[in-house]
């Protein structure tokens, strides 16, 4: 197997290689505080060697209760926001059919998600869809006391209740959370549900390859072995070619844009299943680095539906943006473009080629577009998409996440800023022992 690389190329007309290179000695000893665990935010660094300490026994319990959900239930309802959502979706997005809900001769059960939003009309839509059908739900939550996904827990918990026995409700839920604390912790434990634990010292963001990802992934037939063994063989190469890697590439060069004025990252796809990696990639970068007023901000586009739309912007707007591009070397299916006699579109040019030539095409064209447009490009070429090269893409991410936070010079492991407007929510709901931030609030309405 190829390893995922890193081409900085053509970032060069905007910042100097030499400068880039000299990130290395700093890029080292970060590294080194995140394998001893000995920087900032080091009750956090469960997440580096995940891959790595994985057992066998952990994978076979988690594929057994994957194969129990998927004998039950038709639909499985992942209920998490955050870290406790995006991994799972951000893995079962880029390696599932496109129309995967609208295929009827299924094997696998269809995902679904819950508590990532609280909007009503989602929620009711959502009971209405699984009240006529067999349904299980996986609830996430480390904390196991957040709003958005316990409230759609309890909705749902109420519905499998009513279609239920007690036995069969229990056999349908599997929660993970906490070893000890929260709602959710004594709740399963009360009700005497499958559970697995988060651990202390994994942060939401950096959870994928904990059953916070594996378990929704399995449940979706992915291979999670191949997944796991792709984050392995990444966290090897990383922890072998140090400050070479391209983790480590990548954490400098983006340092080294953001100083020289580049404040906003793109990450940029041009297979729209990635489309869920880049929320999960804006989550960890953004909740990483975003704080004590610094930080580059995390954006996404999908290309090439969003040159019509962004384009325009990221062409000529205000330069102080960069792009870092996922560019998949190979496309699994292969589509040729026919002739056509009467060629009223003006197409028969394209004829004989495959779709995925003018998708590298509208790639390697705007690539050049925004470079002269002033817009510094980072690529990471991807062999293919496939379960092995997702798992070392979202490790090299998280690594180079962890470098990248330490050279900014923040923690990059904490999210202070999140508790603000949970606090204010809970203000204007009057929620119990709030009571003085009640009165504040109110005063400012
Ligand atoms: O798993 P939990 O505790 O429900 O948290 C979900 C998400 O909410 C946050 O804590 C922010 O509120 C994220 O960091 C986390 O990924």
């Amino acid at each position: 197997m190829e390893n995922l690389k890193i081409n900085i190329s053509k970032t060069f007309d905007f910042i100097s290689e030499e400068k880039v290179n000299g990130y290395k000695s700093e890029v080292a000893s970060h590294l080194k505080s995140l394998y001893e665990k000995t920087g900032r935010g080091n009750d956090y660094l469960g997440w580096v060697n995940l891959p790595s300490s994985i057992d066998d026994t952990e994978l076979a319990d988690i594929e057994a209760t994957a194969a129990s959900l998927r004998s039950k239930a038709d639909i499985v309802v992942v209920v998490g926001i955050g870290g406790s959502y995006l991994g799972a979706r951000a893995v079962i997005d880029a390696l599932s059919n496109s129309f995967d809900h609208l295929l009827t001769d299924r094997k696998d059960p269809v995902v679904v998600y819950a508590g990532q939003n609280i909007g009503e009309d989602y929620t009711a839509e959502l009971l209405d869809l699984l009240k006529d059908k067999s349904f299980a739900l996986v609830v996430i939550s480390k904390s196991g006391t957040t709003t958005e996904p316990a409230l759609a827990f309890r909705l749902l918990k109420d519905l499998l209740e009513s279609k239920y026995s007690a036995n069969e409700t229990k056999e349908r839920i599997v929660a993970i959370t906490d070893a000890k604390k929260g709602a959710l912790r004594t709740l399963a434990n009360q009700k005497g549900y499958k559970t697995y634990v988060i651990p202390d010292d994994v942060g939401g963001r950096y959870s994928v390859l904990t059953p916070v990802g594996l378990l929704p992934i399995a449940v979706a037939g992915i291979d999670i072995r191949a997944f796991v063994k792709g984050a392995q063989d990444m966290e090897k190469t990383t922890a072998h070619e140090a400050e070479n890697s391209a983790a480590a590439t990548y954490a400098a060069v983006r340092n080294e844009l953001y100083r020289n004025g580049k404040g906003t990252e793109i990450l940029v796809n041009y297979q729209p299943k990635l489309h869920f990696v880049a929320e999960w990639w804006k989550q960890l970068y953004g909740e990483s680095e975003g704080k004590e007023h610094k930080g580059i901000f995390p954006a996404a586009v999908d290309f090439s539906t969003d040159l019509h739309s962004m384009g325009q912007y990221i062409q000529e707007g205000v330069r102080n943006i960069f792009e870092t591009v996922l560019s998949v070397n190979k496309a699994n299916r292969e589509v040729i473009i026919p002739r056509d006699e009467a060629d009223l579109d003006g197409l028969n040019y394209l004829a004989g080629k495959r779709v995925d030539k003018v998708n590298k095409m509208a790639e390697l064209g705007t690539l050049l577009a925004h470079v002269d447009g002033g817009v510094p490009n980072i690529q990471i070429e991807i062999p293919e998409l496939n379960a092995y090269y997702i798992g070392q893409l979202l490790y090299f991410f998280e690594i180079a996440c962890g470098i990248s936070g330490y050279i900014l010079g923040v923690n990059p492991f904490d999210q202070p800023g999140v508790e603000a407007y949970k606090s204010n929510m809970f203000a204007l709901l009057e929620k119990p022992g709030f009571e003085e931030e009640t009165k504040a609030i109110k005063a400012k309405l």
